[in-house]
Parts: structure tokens; C-alpha cells; sequence
């Protein structure tokens, strides 16, 4: 938590606060949440934070391999019934992964023996040898871990495999970085939910994209609220259902306006919290807000324009989420500008760019109001507000849906083939 000194001077009328700034206020505003359980069926892509253990052998008990008969010793063998103890020269029908009875020394393949009439069991002459020999299709207890081991470490990013390695092994729970419950609140009467909007309406751009991103930012969606512009709607909107069980961040869209965000304000201070920043010396996206209520609780104010909107939340919301979900600060990568950027003096400008052999392009349909440059876009700069020239690096970070920066690309079918006639893909 930033200490009070701290946010007087970043507050402070006459200092306008950089790109750069509000993003290392923005992580450095909150402490990672504490880790908690989970259920296997919610844990994907969580971070372990206690190592997953196994809780007794793995396999726990002696158990076929193949489908035929337990047998004791060289046959011939006379068959008992199945799931006894065996004592010697006898066998019993077992199937793959059936438990192998006491006394057991092998498991013989159905395809390798043979029954007489008389109820004996025989190898048939054509058996590969060594098929009675001792332990010879038996998956030992122990066999792929021992009680107490360490499975999967604290730390791991879970991907579902480990989830079926946690079952496997007894687990129906597992300690887990929390991740935030973000909830979304947007505004503006002439936006509309479906259909083709009618001149004066815009179609909304936020209901479709923001619960997607949540969890591409390590966030879990806590709901979306759609609220007139009446200070009572903002008040009872950001108060969640003010019974403890508000989301650690509360997401606003539009409103950000001097007469919207004097509701934004006042419901702040009704309910006893604090801006860390208001406003960020960039463009588009430069009226976000960031506040703190008195629970340790989150108010994000993104501006209406969707473009602005979606570059102010990876500023604020990405780095946000990352220091909740005790995940690292992401440094941007300095790239070459593959064009000249003009100058915004005064603010840095943030820019849907694509990559292409190591240089960045920016987007065309970039305006604060579009979607269409973003949706083109791999990754965003950040230039300096005196400009970039072509061939100068700038500051780039990736999408909140793309792979961070520097990631190869996917073998391309091509080099695949390459690949398989002469050794392995470079
Ligand atoms: N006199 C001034 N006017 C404006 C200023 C300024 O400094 N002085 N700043 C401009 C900038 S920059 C921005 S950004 C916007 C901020 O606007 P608000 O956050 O107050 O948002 P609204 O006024 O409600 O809406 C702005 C714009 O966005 C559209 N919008 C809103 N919600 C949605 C949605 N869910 N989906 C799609 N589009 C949405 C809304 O219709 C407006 O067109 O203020 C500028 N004005
Ligand atoms: O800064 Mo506004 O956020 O240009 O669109």
C-alpha cells in the first residue's frame, strides 16, 4: 500500500503523472492477495502455492497389466475363483488394472494360455518365453511416485495435466495464488446491447470484450452492472452489496468527464476511500482514475471511448491485477519504431502496433472512439511525447491475448516437413 506522503506528491496539482509512473503506481498500490484453496475444477491456470504432495503410492497397490490370469509359480495351473489369495499352482482370471491376489508371482496374457477342459490352465506352445517369469506383467505399488513425494512444486503455473496428477493422486482441493474478483460497471444511456445502433446510440463495446480480458489479466469476472448517470446509481454501484462481499476491484466504464467523475469523487469519499491518481499524462485514455476504498478495495475508472478505455486498463488494470495476483511487474520491451511518430507534447501516446521482424507498425483506425486498429494490433508502444523516428526503439508491451514479447513463432507447416526429412526443426 502507497504511504500517504507518497500520493501528495504523485497528486499534486501541477504534476501531471507520466505513462511510466502511473504504471509503477498502479502495481505498487497493492499487496498480492493471500493464497487460498480451490477445487480442482476452478484451479486451471492458477499458481500453486503449497507443493501438491503424493498422499500414498502411486499406483497404490500391485495391479495387472494385461488381461489372463494371475498365476503362482510355472504352470500348469489349476483355476480358482477370482479376487482370492492364490496358493501354489493355482490361477485365477484377472483383468488390466484388476488388483493382483496374494501370492500372485505373474500375470500371464490371455494370448499366452490356454483351458482344458478339466478347468486347468496351460501355457500355449507358441507363449514368447519368459511370460511366467516373476513380476512379469505387474505394474508394482510405488511404481511412478512413493508416498510423500513432491508431485507438482509450489509455484507452477497449473495447466491440466497437473489437475489430473492432483486427482490421481487423492487430491479434491489445492492451495492457490487468489486471483481478483473484478467486477464491471459501465454507464452511458445511449449505449445499447444489440442489434445496429441508431444515430445517437453506440453499440457497446465494453459488455463483449472486458470479461474476456479479466482473466487474460489474472482476474476472475465478479459480474457487470449497466447504471444510469445519477449519483445514487455510481454510490450504490460502487458500493457492490456493501456486506464485505465487494470485489477486491471494481471496474467503471465512461463518466470520466468533469460532471461524471464528480460522482465518481463524491461516491469515493462517501465511502471513506482515496484517489491514488487521477488522471495520466497520455493519450488517448488520459482521464482514467484509480482508487482505494478504506477495505483495501479497488476503483478503476476507465474513460468511455472504447480505444481509450482498453489502453487505460492494460496501464492501470494490468499492473493492478499482476502485484494482487503476485505476479511480476511486466517491463515494456524497447523495439524499433518501423515509422515516424509525431510528437503529443506533454503526453506519451499509446499505439496498437503489429510486429513484423523485430519492427513495430503502428495501426491505422487508431482514434480514442475505434476498435478497429486494436483488433489489428499484436501489441501497443508507448512513444515518447517528443515523437520516435523510423528506426528508433520505443517502449512496446504485448496485448493482454498475445504472447508476451520475444516469444518465437509458431514452426511454421513448412519447416515442420524440413524438419522431419532431416533431423529436427532449427
Ligand atoms: N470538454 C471536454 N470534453 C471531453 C474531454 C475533455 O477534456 N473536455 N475529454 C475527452 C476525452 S479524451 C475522453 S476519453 C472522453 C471521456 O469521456 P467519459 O469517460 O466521460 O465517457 P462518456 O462521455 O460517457 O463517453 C465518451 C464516449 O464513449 C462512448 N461510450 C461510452 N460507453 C460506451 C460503451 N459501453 N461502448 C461504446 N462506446 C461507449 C460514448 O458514447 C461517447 O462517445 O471525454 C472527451 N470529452
Ligand atoms: O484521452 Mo480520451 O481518453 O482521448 O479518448
Amino acid at each position: 500500500m502507497l504511504a500517504q506522503e507518497e500520493l501528495t506528491a504523485v497528486l499534486h496539482p501541477h504534476h501531471a503523472m507520466t505513462w511510466a509512473e502511473a504504471r509503477q503506481l498502479a502495481y505498487r498500490c497493492a499487496a498480492p492477495l493471500p493464497p487460498g484453496p480451490t477445487s480442482l475444477g476452478t484451479a486451471i491456470g492458477c499458481t500453486l502455492a503449497r507443493d501438491v504432495l503424493a498422499r500414498q503410492d502411486l499406483p497404490h497397490y500391485a495391479s495387472s497389466a494385461m488381461d489372463g490370469w494371475a498365476i503362482t509359480g510355472e504352470g500348469p495351473w489349476a483355476l480358482t475363483g477370482p479376487g482370492r489369495g492364490l496358493a501354489a499352482g493355482e490361477a485365477s482370471v484377472i483383468a488390466t488394472g484388476g488388483l493382483i491376489p496374494a501370492g500372485a508371482t505373474a500375470v500371464l496374457r490371455k494370448e499366452s494360455g490356454q483351458v482344458s477342459g478339466d478347468g486347468y490352465l496351460s501355457l500355449r506352445p507358441e507363449a514368447k518365453p519368459g511370460e511366467t517369469l516373476p513380476g512379469r506383467h505387474i505394474r508394482p505399488a510405488g511404481e511412478e511416485a512413493t508416498a510423500g513425494d513432491i508431485l507438482i512444486p509450489a509455484g507452477t503455473l497449473l495447466n491440466p495435466a497437473h489437475l489430473a496428477l492432483a486427482a490421481v493422486a487423492g487430491h479434491d482441493q489445492l492451495q492457490v495464488q487468489r486471483k481478483p474478483r473484478v467486477a464491471v460497471v459501465m454507464t452511458g444511456s445511449e449505449v445499447v446491447t444489440s442489434g445496429e445502433p441508431a444515430p445517437g446510440q453506440v453499440r457497446d463495446a465494453f459488455g463483449p470484450q472486458l470479461d474476456a480480458v479479466i482473466p487474460q489479466l489474472g482476474g476472475v469476472p465478479g459480474g457487470q452492472l449497466r447504471i444510469g448517470d445519477s449519483y445514487g446509481e455510481w454510490l450504490a454501484a460502487l458500493d457492490g452489496a456493501g456486506d464485505g462481499k465487494r470485489p477486491e476491484v471494481t471496474i467503471t466504464t465512461g463518466g470520466t468527464g468533469k460532471s461524471g467523475t464528480d460522482h465518481f469523487r463524491a461516491a469515493v469519499a462517501a465511502l471513506g476511500g482515496r484517489l491514488l491518481l487521477d488522471g495520466v499524462a497520455m493519450r488517448p485514455g488520459h482521464p482514467a482514475v484509480l482508487a482505494e476504498l478504506p477495505d483495501g478495495h479497488f476503483i478503476l475508472g476507465l474513460p468511455g471511448n472504447p480505444l481509450a478505455a482498453m489502453l487505460a486498463l492494460m496501464t492501470l488494470g494490468e499492473p493492478l491485477l499482476a502485484a494482487l495476483g503476485n505476479r511480476p511487474f511486466q517491463e515494456a520491451t524497447p523495439l524499433l519504431s518501423g515509422a515516424d511518430v509525431e510528437a503529443s507534447p506533454g503526453k506519451t501516446r499509446l499505439i496498437p502496433c503489429r510486429i513484423v521482424h523485430g519492427l513495430v507498425f503502428p495501426a491505422d483506425h487508431a482514434g480514442p472512439g475505434m476498435m478497429r486498429g486494436l483488433a489489428w494490433a499484436d501489441a501497443y508502444m508507448a512513444v515518447p511525447p517528443e515523437g520516435a523516428s523510423a528506426g528508433e526503439r520505443v517502449p512496446v508491451l504485448p496485448l493482454p491475448w498475445t504472447a508476451p514479447i520475444g516469444t518465437p513463432a509458431p514452426l511454421s507447416t513448412e519447416s515442420l516437413q524440413r524438419g522431419r526429412q532431416t533431423g529436427w526443426p532449427a
